[in-house]
């Protein structure tokens, strides 16, 4: 039973689950058949889309493939689906590619046999250029922001909440003066720097952005960005000159401090804006080596961007290489000692743009009490530079919060769910399109339609210019979402709005008169993002919840900070996202894709991704198809989906983190048999339970023979045939490794 082929069927399915990477991927390959046999029970197909990375790079390229090689641009196709009211679509996490990775899955491809070109740092002939702008459209955030055409409602399930409650996870000790803290640019940021405003019917249109140098010279950055009226418009940058002033000084205080030097970002996702701020930090950090030899390391196209591991790797090739390597050990000793990803084999912080992303990092170490690790191996207080100020004060302000009174209590305390602007690639998350690195000093001018000057600011070359955008319809649907959430819960509810912020400003602007006519004023608060995380932590340190209702930005952090306080892990979340035109985006967890498991996996066959995430969206999946299509047996199916949920938390059938102990395949295993049985007893629909009553039975008679099989599996190192792109029968082969199993559920 392979159960990953693409679909070759041309009608769309009835749900479409995702194939992706690393863990969730390998996942796949133990939990989708057996998805597969229990929906065909009830006449409902499941269908497989490629999201990859090694799937969208040989979608990009059929030019250079066999007609074997060839894969479809599922991507595209999804959507386009999403943007149906048919879609009904559970998306695992998919790896969001740094440089390093997306040139990593390049060579895995081509000494697979696959001949897709190189991925040009510095492109120069057309086929260069042609190569380079398609990889572009591969890196960074590629997937989510295409099939996000709805906004999102993340929380955690009951049931889950109350077993966190009832078995909490370790946490670690906060102490008072712990020396860890959150620092920020305080001026010529994005924040201080932005501008926005909300465009009237005539300001509608194809809007231009234009770079206008000292001596007159106009530049068109980018022409016919369509904007419908309403839309909220906005600017801004950062100042290469105040950020490098910045990462130096830090790194100063750092080591005056004596604590882990730390930065904090999301370079997949905002893929165009910070690569360039960890080059700068990469620059920061080796300043001196910078100063002697950055002229010979433009010539060689060292990119800093990329990240210190790939530097230090391009200079070995240099004439004076060794000499410079000898320099670099020495300027280390001198510099602070950073915070580590892997100390064991020596991975800085700044070695890989893709390894500290902000939005899981922040909330590890809070988890941890304030503490990273060393270089030496050893754990140690950390300043935590996050060089944009928009967002950052909700770190100082939970740290704050956990420095004065302890780590929080998950046996006790209440939860914080979300509600997050998101669809139609709102905010900051959708701006990279419209984000440059200023190439000389000049005044970047964005026009409207109609000549309008909406945005105007002088730069200097090298700042980083950017422009987001908000449009009516998606704020419409959010506020809606947030009051009909709130009714649902009646709990605390607060819109994360700073009114002395541009863009904030605008959108209260919208909020205000929705919540009036909704006659829902007083359901809500308005506060800043530092007073609400204030406010929501005290709220729940007392055991009550409340619901953030946040912009697409804070939509991601917070929906990884509050679960991995809470639950431990935001993998447990449940992700809805209504899309816009009536579908269903069912997202797996909050979480990512967790590099990590894959080695463990390959080094020693135990792989400890916990699929709750997955269990929680198939649930929601299956009762959406049975309202969107009058499918009662597919509600049958998602109830006892939930009833399967309840059992592998009531009996504590959660992957282990060590080798010998129970793991993903074996949670899966216990899923079915839950499942099985729920379908069995249930008296919604005889002929269901019928056909379940000896697939339960026989799951549960051969309950020891197939724990056997998978104990005996672990231990050894595993053969997936690759990384970004491995052999789907050797992967089936490892996750399914009991032939019992496999035959009841083939
Ligand atoms: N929705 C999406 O498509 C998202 C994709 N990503 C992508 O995922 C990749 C990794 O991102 P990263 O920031 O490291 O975050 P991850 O969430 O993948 O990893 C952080 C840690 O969280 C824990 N974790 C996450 N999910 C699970 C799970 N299901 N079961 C058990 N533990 C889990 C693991 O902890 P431990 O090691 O302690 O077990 C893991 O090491 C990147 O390529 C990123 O772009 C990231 C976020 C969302
Ligand atoms: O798309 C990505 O790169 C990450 C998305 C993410 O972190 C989230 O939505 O929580
Ligand atoms: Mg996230």
């Amino acid at each position: 039973m392979k159960g990953l082929e693409s679909m070759s069927d041309t009608t769309t399915p009835d749900i479409i689950y995702t194939k992706v990477d690393e863990a969730p991927q390998l996942a796949s390959a133990s939990l989708l058949p057996i998805i597969r046999k229990f929906a065909a029970a009830a006449g409902v197909s499941v269908g497989v889309k490629d999201i990859s990375l090694a799937g969208r790079i040989l979608a990009a390229f059929p030019a250079h493939l066999s007609a074997d090689q060839r894969q479809s641009d599922d991507l595209a196709e999804l959507g386009q689906l999403v943007k149906t009211p048919g879609a009904n679509v559970i998306k695992l996490p998919n790896v969001s590619a740094s440089v390093p990775q997306l040139v990593a899955a390049v060579e895995e491809l081509q000494s697979q046999g696959y001949p897709v070109p190189d991925y040009p740092e510095n492109p120069q002939t057309d086929a260069e250029k042609e190569a380079r702008a398609r990889y572009d459209t591969i890196k960074g955030s590629a997937v989510n922001p295409v099939l996000r055409e709805g906004n999102s409602d993340r929380r955690a399930a009951v049931a889950v909440k109350n077993y966190a409650q009832s078995n909490p996870h370790s946490m670690g000790d906060w102490s008072k003066d712990s020396k860890t803290r959150v620092s920020t640019m305080s001026a010529n940021d994005f924040r201080s720097n932005e501008t926005s405003v909300t465009l009237s019917a005539a300001q509608a249109g194809p809007a231009k952005i234009e770079l206008i140098g000292a001596d007159g010279s106009v530049t068109v950055l980018k022409d016919g960005i369509d904007f419908p009226a309403g839309t909220v418009v906005d600017a801004t940058f950062m100042s290469a000159k105040a950020l490098s002033a910045f990462l130096e000084a830090q790194i100063e205080a750092t080591k005056a401090e004596g604590t882990l030097f730390s930065i904090h970002l999301k370079a997949t996702m905002m893929k165009v804006s910070d690569p360039i701020i960890f080059g700068h930090a990469v620059k920061a950090y080796l300043k001196p080596i910078f100063a002697e030899y950055g002229d010979a390391f433009a010539a060689a196209g060292i990119n800093a961007n990329s990240g210190m591991g790939e530097v230090l790797d391009r200079i070995k090739d240099l004439p004076q290489g060794a000499e410079i390597l000898s320099k670099v050990e020495a300027l280390m000793q001198q510099q602070p000692p950073m915070y580590m990803v892997n100390s064991d084999k020596g991975i800085t912080n700044l070695h890989v743009p893709s390894d500290v992303i902000i939005d899981a990092s922040m909330p590890a170490l809070i988890r941890a009490g304030g503490k990273g690790w060393g270089p030496d191996g050893a754990e140690a207080d950390a300043n935590c530079v996050i060089p944009d100020s928009s967002y950052a004060a909700v770190y100082e302000e939970a740290v704050n919060f956990c420095k004065t009174n302890g780590a929080i209590n998950p046996a006790t305390v209440g939860t914080v769910q979300n509600v997050g602007l998101m669809a139609q690639k709102a905010e900051e998350y959708g701006s990279h399109p419209t984000t440059f690195e200023i190439p000389h000093d000049g005044s970047v001018r964005m026009s409207a339609a109609n000549g309008d000057v909406l945005h105007e600011h002088a730069v200097e070359a090298g700042d980083i210019w950017r422009s987001a955008s908000t449009r009516k319809a998606p704020i419409e649907d959010w506020v809606q979402l947030a009051i009909d959430r709130q009714k649902a819960e009646g709990c605390q509810a607060i819109f994360w709005l700073d009114e002395d912020r541009a863009h904030d400003a605008e959108l209260i602007a919208y909020v205000k008169p929705l919540l009036a006519a909704a006659g829902a004023t007083d359901k809500f608060q308005i506060l800043t993002p530092r007073d609400a995380t204030r406010l929501s932590f005290e709220t729940i340190a007392k055991g009550e919840n409340s619901i953030a209702v946040t912009g697409n930005v804070l939509r991601d952090y917070l929906t990884d900070l509050f679960p991995i306080l809470e639950l431990g892990t935001s993998a447990k979340m449940l992700s809805i996202v209504k899309l816009m035109q009536g579908g269903g985006l069912f997202e797996t967890g909050a979480g990512g894709s967790a590099p990590k498991h894959v080695q463990q996996l390959v080094e020693e066959n135990h792989l400890r991704w916990d699929s709750l995430g997955e269990f929680c969206a198939l649930g929601e999946s299956l009762k959406f198809l049975a309202d969107v299509k009058g499918n009662e047996k597919a509600r049958v199916l998602g109830k006892a989906v939930d009833v399967a949920t309840q059992g592998i938390l009531d009996h504590n059938k959660s992957p282990g983190r060590r080798v010998g102990q129970p793991d993903n395949r074996d949670s899966h295993f216990y899923f079915a048999l839950y499942w099985a049985q729920a379908l069995a007893t249930q008296s919604d629909d005889a002929e269901l339970a019928a056909s379940f009553a000896p697939i339960a039975a026989a799951l549960a008679e051969n309950e020891a023979a197939i724990v056997a099989d998978f104990a005996q599996a672990q231990g050894a190192p595993a053969d997936i045939g690759g990384y970004y792109h491995t052999d789907d029968t050797k992967t089936a082969a490892v996750m399914q490794p009991s032939p019992v199993l496999n035959k009841i559920i083939a």
